[in-house]
C-alpha cells in the first residue's frame, strides 16, 4: 500500500470477515498492512535511541534470546494512526468475546478514552515495540499482560522479508484448550504483513456451551539473518 496512508489501508480491509477468521482461529493476517518502504523506515528507528523509552534484552529476563524497545510517548506518526485506526475497528469483537467469556469489562469506542482508563489505574507508559532478532534469536512463548486493563487484541507486523534477509524466526500460537494438550499454529508472514491475535484468552463454542482457551505466542530460532518486528498492543504498561 505503498501510496496509501494507514487510515486507507484500514479502510480497505473487510473486516467483518477478520472478525469471522479471528473467532474461528484466534487470529487473522492483514497482508500488506505496511509497503516494502514503510517497513524499513520502521526498522531505521531502531538504532534511534531517542524515539525509545526502554531497551530489553530478552536472554536476561529468560523470554528468549534477542531484544526490543518501547516507544515513548509522543509515537512516531504511522504507529500512532495505526494504533488509533486500529482500536475502534476490534472494539466490537473484544466487547463481543467478553461477553461470550462471562467478562463483564465493555472497551469505550476511542482508543483515547480507553488509554485514559489505563491511565486511572496506572498503566501511563507506552507499549509499542520494534523487536529485532539475529541469527539463533527466539522468543519464548508469552503473554502481554501489563496490568490489570488488558485489550484482548494485538497485532504484529513483520518488517523483514522472509527468505531474503532471514530464515526461520516463524510466528507462533499456541492454544491451550481447558483439561487438553495444548496446540500450536505456526503464521506463515511476508514483509510487511500483520497478524492480529489474541492476547490472552478466547471463547470458543463447544457442545456443551462457551469455554475459554489460553493463547500464547512466540517466535522459532532464527536459522540466519535478522528480522524486524512492529508490535501493537492497545493497553498501556504499569510503571
Ligand atoms: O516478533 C514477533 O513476531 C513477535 C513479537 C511479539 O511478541 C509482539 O509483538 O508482542
Ligand atoms: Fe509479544
Amino acid at each position: 500500500m505503498t501510496d496509501h496512508t494507514p487510515a486507507d489501508a484500514l479502510q480497505a480491509i473487510d473486516w467483518p470477515a477478520i472478525h469471522a477468521t479471528l473467532d474461528a482461529h484466534g487470529y487473522a493476517v492483514l497482508p500488506r498492512l505496511l509497503s516494502t518502504q514503510a517497513c524499513g523506515e520502521l526498522v531505521a528507528l531502531y538504532p534511534r535511541r531517542g524515539y525509545f523509552r526502554s531497551r530489553v534484552v530478552m536472554g536476561r529476563h529468560g523470554f528468549g534470546q534477542g531484544e526490543y524497545q518501547y516507544f515513548g510517548y509522543p509515537l512516531p506518526a504511522p504507529i500512532g494512526a495505526l494504533r488509533t485506526g486500529l482500536y475502534p475497528r476490534l472494539v466490537p469483537l473484544a466487547n463481543q468475546w467478553n461477553e461470550a467469556m462471562g467478562i463483564d469489562v465493555r472497551y469505550p469506542s476511542t482508543h483515547a478514552d480507553f488509554l485514559a482508563r489505563c491511565r486511572e489505574a496506572g498503566q501511563s507508559r507506552p507499549t509499542p515495540l520494534l523487536l529485532r532478532y539475529e541469527a539463533g534469536d527466539y522468543n519464548c512463548l508469552h503473554q502481554d499482560l501489563y496490568g490489570e486493563h488488558v485489550f484482548p487484541l494485538q497485532l504484529a507486523v513483520l518488517l523483514s522479508a522472509p527468505g531474503v534477509d532471514f530464515a526461520g524466526g516463524e510466528f507462533v500460537l499456541t492454544e491451550q484448550r481447558p483439561r487438553m494438550q495444548s496446540r500450536a499454529e505456526v503464521v506463515p508472514l511476508a514483509q510487511g504483513d500483520a497478524v492480529i491475535f489474541a492476547v490472552h484468552h478466547r471463547p470458543v463454542q463447544g457442545t456443551r456451551g462457551c469455554y475459554r482457551v489460553n493463547l500464547r505466542h512466540g517466535v522459532s530460532r532464527l536459522r540466519s539473518g535478522s528480522r524486524y518486528t512492529l508490535g501493537i498492543i492497545f493497553h498501556d504498561a504499569a510503571a
